[in-house]
Parts: structure tokens; sequence; C-alpha cells
């Protein structure tokens, strides 16, 4: 089984996509930063995925992590990366201080082509959550300030997220489709 090319310029999305699907499949990262569009999250994830697949030429994955604040009918939502990047995580926190509902969701969206010109499937994973004060080691992105069942993504075991989180359930659906596609890595 070949490995699969997974484009993406975030590490730490590496490392929990291997510990994900572990043996079941082999990625090969590889960091090309890919211009994204505005859209629906599907819209981004499937472009994205297109135009790696032009890329590299053969079977590519790729994903998009969306943050959606209820109180703000969805936003930041795909654009989450360049809220983080300006405000940092206090700053998230105080946008929603004029806002009791606290709740978010956190968006995973796989998008998988088998090369190019061939249509990307999309595969989606959501964890429900709060937003709260920083709790927890600040090592990959928002994590310190999603709330879920009491714990902090930050806080949370590693092992746990991982069996639990946006990443998880967008992951697996993706596993369901190749275990019943003829498509072979
Ligand atoms: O090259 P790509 O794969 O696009 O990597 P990226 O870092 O640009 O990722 P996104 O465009 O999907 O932006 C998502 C933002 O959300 C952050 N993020 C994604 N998944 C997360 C998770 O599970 N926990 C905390 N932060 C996360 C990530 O660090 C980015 O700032
Ligand atoms: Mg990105």
């Amino acid at each position: 089984m070949a490995p699969l090319t997974f484009v993406t310029g975030n590490p730490n999305k590496v490392i929990e996509v291997n510990a994900i699907i572990g043996n079941a499949i082999s990625i090969q990262p590889l960091a090309l930063d890919i211009p994204e569009i505005q859209g629906t999250l599907t819209e981004i994830a499937s472009d994205k995925c297109r135009r790696a697949a032009h890329i590299i030429n053969g079977p590519v994955l790729v994903e998009d992590s969306a943050l959606e604040f209820r109180a703000m009918k969805g936003l930041p939502g795909p654009y989450i990366k360049y809220f983080l990047e300006s405000l940092g995580n206090d700053g998230l926190n105080k946008l929603l201080d004029p806002y009791e509902d606290k709740h978010a969701e956190a968006v995973c969206t796989f998008a998988f082509s088998s090369g190019p010109d061939m249509d990307p499937l999309v595969f989606q994973g959501r964890l429900e959550g709060k937003i709260v004060p920083a709790r927890g080691p600040p090592i990959f992105g928002w994590e310190p300030i999603f709330e879920h069942n009491g714990e902090t993504l930050a806080e949370m075991e590693h092992n746990k997220k991982n069996k639990l989180s946006h990443r998880y359930k967008a992951l697996v659906k993706f596993q369901e489709w190749l275990s019943q596609t003829k498509f072979a890595l």
C-alpha cells in the first residue's frame, strides 16, 4: 500500500492524523501552503484538495479546521487561523465577552481526491464545547480555550482527544468510506 500524501503546513495535524489512523493508512506529510478560498467548509476543503491533486499529480488528502461560535452565528469559522494569529487565545475569549452564550463547535473537514480532475470527497467531524479562559499548555492552536466536558483540549490527554475529537470523527468517516470502496491506496 503506497503512502497517501497528506498536504498540510501544520505539523500538529500530522501528529494527530498519524495517532488516529495509526497502522490503518500510511500517511506521507507534505508541507505545502495551498491557497484557501472563502466559502463553506466543504467548498474550501474541496478547492484546496483540487489544487493539491494537481500539484501532486496523484491521490491526496487535505484538511481544513474551523471554530464556530454560536453567539456569532458560526464565525470565525474557517477564518479562525487569522483571528487566532491576530488576537491570540485571550482575544478570542474577549470576542465573546458581550455574550452569555459561550458555546462553540470545532469542525474538521477532510477532502480526498484520487487524482487531478477527480472530484474530491469530503468527510467532516464536529466537537461541541465552550470557550473559556486559557488552561493547559499552549501547544496547538486554540486548544487551551476550547473546553469539552470540563477539560480544555490542552489539558486533555492526547489519547483521549484523539478518540473523541472533530478530527477523529472525520477520519472515522474517511476510513469507513475507504473500507467500503474499491479504491486501493
Ligand atoms: O496547512 P493547513 O492544513 O491548512 O494548516 P493550517 O494551520 O493553516 O490550518 P487551518 O487552515 O485548518 O486553520 C485552522 C486553525 O485552527 C487551529 N487548529 C486546527 N485544529 C486544531 C485543534 O484540533 N485544536 C486546536 N487548534 C486547532 C490551527 O492551528 C489553525 O490556527
Ligand atoms: Mg491553512
